[in-house]
């Protein structure tokens, strides 16, 4: 029988549960490449930076970010956000075909307020892109030299990290500054911008480059960019005010919010968007509405996700899963099949069966019944069926590729 004293527990693991605790307040219970992210930058991220498990701060905005959709992140200095925003940038710039080069100019554009900031961001993107040689990073600041900055404007530089003042001036006076390709703007720390007095820049930089999005903006501009380019604008404030949102108001779209009160919400997203789901199954909707709040530590659905259920059978799951994909993938722009790679990373988690979405294509990696079930299913044209054997656990693992909307 325990005594009373043991049942107590021991100093030492009163402090190992403190820490556990503390650890579970700042990281996520999931690992990078659960979260969407390719391999190689995965190793990247644990070999070279040290970082075993994303923050909760990563683990929720990269799934967004990776979603294509434009975000306010309000979470404190400190939690991570400079990778939350970096990797998935990096992620679909090195799965840009064909790959990207210098003289592509500028896809990703990082302001920030200060000089320390922008080394600081320097570096680690630096580190991040170790391995993907043909996306330059690159910096321009105030301080700087301008005709060397000119230089390396004009080689061109795919990810560029900027202090507003400095970026202003480029755009206006450097020709060869090439940035009609841009598709991600990023304001780090943009309370701290907008303290700083560079309030009128960041508004005229938003105009200059066609991503304004209030009563004001030059609408030509505007479209003329975004008709090309699917912009995504990202925010990112340890504080919010009137001037952080008005900057949130005019630079982001519809935005999915990570770390705000979801009681301040508004819906945004319709389940309409992808238009309808096809007429002979039974489908039955719900709409759930959540919030994702780091400052709790608790994992939350965001507020404008709408959320549907459809009730089937047991066996037919997966097969009503992946024909729902295959009528959002034939009706796909770019954007809505970049928002399924979301939806795809809770599909593995409750299937068991390992999806990669290409354009026009899933492939899995599963129970070899389940492929040829589903195969026979949906009638996909199958480009190698099975090709290799993983393993031989449960009858062996058989990775097999569908494309979708081909038929036949
Ligand atoms: N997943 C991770 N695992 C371990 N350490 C991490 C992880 N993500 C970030 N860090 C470390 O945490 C510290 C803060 O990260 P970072 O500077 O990105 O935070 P931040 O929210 O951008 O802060 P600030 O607003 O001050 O720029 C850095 O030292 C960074 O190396």
């Amino acid at each position: 029988m325990a005594t009373k004293k043991s049942e107590k527990p021991s100093k030492e693991s009163k402090t190992k549960s403190k820490e556990e605790h503390k650890e579970s307040e700042i990281f996520a219970s999931c690992s990078f490449s659960s979260l969407g992210l390719h391999p190689t930058l995965c190793d990247e991220l644990r070999e070279r930076m040290d970082f075993e498990a994303p923050t909760l701060v990563q683990a929720q905005a990269i799934p967004v970010i990776l979603s294509g959709r434009h975000v306010l992140v309000n979470a404190a200095t400190g939690t991570g956000k400079t990778v939350a925003y970096l990797a998935p940038i990096i992620h679909q710039l090195q799965e840009h075909e064909p790959r990207i080069q210098r003289s592509d100019g500028t896809f990703a554009l990082v302001l920030v307020p200060t000089r320390e900031l922008c080394m600081q961001v320097y570096e680690v993107l630096q580190k991040l892109l170790h391995r993907f040689h043909w996306i330059v990073p690159g910096y321009i600041m105030g301080g700087e030299n301008r005709s060397k900055e000119k230089a390396r404007l004009r080689k061109g530089i795919s990810v560029l990290v900027a202090t507003p003042g400095r970026l202003l001036d480029h755009l206006r006076h450097t020709s060869s500054f090439l940035h009609t390709n841009l598709r991600w703007i990023i304001f780090d720390e943009a309370d701290r911008i907008l303290e700083l007095g560079f309030g009128k820049e960041i508004e005229e930089i938003l105009d200059i480059l066609g991503s304004r999005h209030d009563a004001s903006a030059d609408k030509e501009i505007a479209e003329s960019y975004i008709s090309d380019h699917p912009r995504q604008n990202v925010l990112l404030s340890a504080t919010l005010n009137e001037k952080v949102n008005h900057l949130a108001k005019i630079s982001l779209e519809n935005p999915v919010m990570i770390g705000l009160d979801y009681k301040k919400m508004q819906p945004v997203l319709s389940f309409k968007d992808f238009g309808s789901l096809g007429s002979d199954a039974n489908y039955e909707l719900e709409h759930p509405v959540k919030m994702m709040s780091p400052s709790n530590g608790d994992f939350r659905v965001p507020a404008q996700l709408v959320q549907r259920y459809v009730k089937v059978s047991c066996g037919l799951r997966l097969a009503v899963l992946l024909s729902i994909l295959k009528d959002l993938l034939e009706r796909g722009t770019s954007q809505k099949i970049q928002a399924l790679r979301a939806v795809l990373l809770c599909f593995q988690a409750v299937s068991g069966l390992k999806v990669n979405l290409g354009q026009s294509e899933l492939v899995l990696v599963g129970d070899v019944h389940n492929i040829n079930y589903l195969v026979e299913l949906l009638g996909c044209r199958v480009a190698y069926l099975p090709m290799k054997y993983l393993g031989l656990l449960l009858g062996g693992v058989v990775q097999g590729k569908l494309y979708l909307g081909s038929g036949g």
